[in-house]
């Protein structure tokens, strides 16, 4: 499809997913479902998850009572306008303002230079009437920082930009379809005048006479629509990793290449060790990531309950966890697609595999809703923060407990002595707690060597991350392991499952082997046995490795890939498939006459001479 082509199919598809909702109706759950099941990225993304959350969270009873009626029946299409030309990630740098103006009791909406121009915001370019704008608030001369309002951008009769508004798409992005069905936008304001109650003011509110009352609540709540859909990219980053497992499993049992003894049949490259060692961590990462994507919910869940409560206690700790599981599982699966594809040899870089779309419209999760490395940072920030308060009698919770067993953890050595230690959850446990712990005390110590706090952040930046990502690493085995510690139904069942996680703990002592060394959480003779172990469990998996994918349920629709049929039929479907392309319509191509024909009759004609 052209892009237009491509825009106007997924407005279809997404109005009669709308229609499907209502009609049966779905609930709430079931609606997100069929989103996922529609398969690409549209409007409805950011007025349901960013739009509607953002006044549920930020507006007054008044303003829910008054928008949410409109935006539930979608009477208006909203979304989520934050990131701007010349800064995205750093939110307090947003130049567009909004000037109270005690006069007209208004805000004016203004972009002073090119760089405030709303650039980015998906449904913003063609589709929505309204957006939840992030701006600069004004009064009296005074800048109070960021805050949001709700705006009107477009005509209810015409849909042509508001006058003041100047609006459209930025173009085309990475890959062919893949985020292209997305009206990505810009947005400029001239002077663009709403009433003072849209400003969205459940944190802070101005008056009629133009003063500023900032609320008793922390200021990150404004925050807080990004926390919740970095909880949902968690989720979503194991559906699309075990996507790509899907295609590269069955299709790595299909495929064949050398050992073949008197003529007999090849091997299937599924049972080369190298293939069990670059597929099946995938594999067991596409589970883990969906059994921390469940506790992160209830965490969300729950740090919901208490934000309605007032207690403010965990919000720390959930803006941590979800920044920093959302950059871990989105960076681990955009690798995960393209190794994949690569798994798949060259059939993988056919488009028909799959693969090329999945990593195409994957891989700006790792950007959208806050860039990896920007969101590693905010939990190393975390990190030092819980480091620095150790010993003052706070003991740390949560997901950082174990650093209040840091007297024991920084001094303690593994007591693993053969292979099969590598399946004690204990003796896992505290490897990857002694690292996580000695990793982030490193950083503060060399911190604390900087006289200006600051600017010590600054040089360790590189460092701070890895411990980051350490910390993180640990959350994701430990809920693992507890998940195992629960009733699990089937039987074998939960002996796949533990395969399964020990898989993903030791692939990831294999692959960050420097720090598990350099920290001494293990020794060189360990990390040998947990090798020696991970090879076991590979064997332990190969017989099931098509049947864990099997359990994905995933359709050979939804897959979409020749390679990852069910059937395995894969090389009567690439024929199919190739002879479907437009080049194959006619024997003789376009271009012939014009280009290749001359060509060679040129070269016959000097060959004669
Ligand atoms: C089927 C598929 C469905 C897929 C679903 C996806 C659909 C949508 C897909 C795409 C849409 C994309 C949308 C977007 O991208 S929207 C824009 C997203 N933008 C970002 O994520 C920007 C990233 N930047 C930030 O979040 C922040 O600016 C920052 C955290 C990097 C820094 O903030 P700043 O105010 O400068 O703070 P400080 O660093 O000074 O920190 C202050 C203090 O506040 C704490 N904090 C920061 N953020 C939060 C938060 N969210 N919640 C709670 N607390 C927070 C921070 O830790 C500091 O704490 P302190 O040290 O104790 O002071
Ligand atoms: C497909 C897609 C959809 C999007 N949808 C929306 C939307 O609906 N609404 C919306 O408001 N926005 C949206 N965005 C914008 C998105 O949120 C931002 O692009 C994102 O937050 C990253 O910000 P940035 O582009 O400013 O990156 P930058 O911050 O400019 O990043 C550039 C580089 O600088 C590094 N860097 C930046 N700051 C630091 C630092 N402090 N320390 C170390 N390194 C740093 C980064 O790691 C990165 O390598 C979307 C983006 C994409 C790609």
């Amino acid at each position: 499809m052209t892009r237009k082509e491509l825009f106007k199919n997924t407005l279809r598809k997404s109005v009669h997913a709308w229609k499907l909702i209502n009609e049966l109706p779905l609930s709430d759950d079931e609606s997100l479902m069929l989103r996922h099941f529609m398969d690409q990225p549209g409007f409805l993304d950011l007025h349901w998850r960013m739009f509607v959350p953002a006044i549920k969270g930020q507006g007054t009873e008044e303003q829910k009572q008054k928008w949410l009626p409109l935006a539930n029946k979608m009477q208006i299409i909203g979304c989520y306008a934050q990131t701007e030309l010349g800064h995205g990630s750093n939110v307090q740098g947003l130049e567009t303002t909004a000037t109270f103006d005690p006069q007209t009791d208004q805000f004016i909406l203004h972009s002073p230079t090119q760089t405030s121009s709303k650039w980015w915001p998906g449904g913003l370019g063609k589709v929505s009437t309204h957006a939840v704008i992030y701006a600069r608030l004004i009064t009296d001369g005074k800048d109070h920082g960021v805050h949001g309002f709700i705006v009107q951008l477009r005509n209810m009769d015409d849909h042509s930009p508001l006058p003041g508004i100047t609006i459209g798409d930025i173009g085309v992005k990475f890959g062919n379809g893949a985020y292209n069905s997305m009206d990505n936008g810009f947005l400029m304001f001239d002077k663009f005048c709403i009433p003072r109650d849209q400003m969205l003011m459940r944190l802070s509110k101005v008056t009629r006479e133009g003063k500023y009352v900032p609320s008793d609540v922390p200021r990150q709540l404004m925050y807080g629509t990004m926390v919740s859909v970095r909880q949902t990219i968690v989720s979503n980053a194991s559906i699309a990793m075990a996507r790509a497992v899907c295609i590269a499993t069955r299709y790595s049992a299909v495929r064949r290449q050398f050992g073949s003894q008197n003529g007999g049949i090849e091997t299937q490259v599924i049972d080369y060790k190298t293939q069990q060692n670059r597929l099946f961590p995938l594999l067991a990462s596409a589970y883990a990531f969906r059994f921390v994507g469940e506790w992160l919910k209830w965490l969300y869940t729950d740090v919901t309950q208490r934000l309605e409560a007032s207690d403010f206690a965990t919000l720390p700790e959930a803006h941590a966890c979800t920044a920093g599981l959302k950059s871990m599982t989105t960076s681990a699966t955009s690798d995960g697609i393209e190794e994949c594809r690569k798994l798949c040899g060259g059939h993988g870089y056919l488009w028909c595999s799959g693969l090329p779309e999945l990593f195409a419209v994957y891989v700006p999760a790792c950007t959208y809703e806050g860039d990896n490395v920007v969101l590693q940072l905010q939990v190393a920030r975390f990190l030092m923060k819980t480091v620095s308060q150790l010993g003052s009698g706070k003991a740390p919770a949560g997901t950082t407990a174990y650093m209040g067993r840091a007297k024991h953890l920084l001094q303690c050595r593994s007591s693993i002595r053969k292979a099969e230690d590598w399946l004690n959850p204990a003796m896992v446990l505290e490897t990857f707690e002694a690292r996580a712990l000695r990793m982030a005390v490193s950083c503060a110590n060399n911190l604390s060597k900087f006289e200006n706090q600051e600017q010590g952040f600054s040089e360790l930046l590189a460092d701070l991350v890895e411990a980051a990502i350490a910390h993180c690493q640990l959350i994701v085995v430990s809920k693992f392991i507890v998940k195992l510690e629960g009733e699990i139904k089937g039987k074998g069942v939960k002996n796949q499952l533990k395969n399964l996680c020990y898989i993903y703990a030791l692939h990831l002592i294999h692959k960050h082997l420097g720090d598990f060394l350099s920290t001494n959480s293990i020794t060189s003779e360990q990390a040998s046995l947990a090798n020696h172990q991970l090879r076991s469990l590979y064997t332990q998996v190969r017989p099931n490795a098509v049947a864990l994918v099997d359990a994905f349920d995933y359709t050979d629709h939804y897959l979409g890939s020749v390679l990852g049929r069910y059937d395995g039929n894969v090389y009567p479907k690439l024929f199919e498939e190739a002879l479907k392309d437009p080049l194959n319509d006619t024997v003789v191509p376009d271009g012939y006459h014009e280009y290749i024909r001359p060509l060679i009759k040129q070269h016959l004609r000097s060959a004669r001479l």
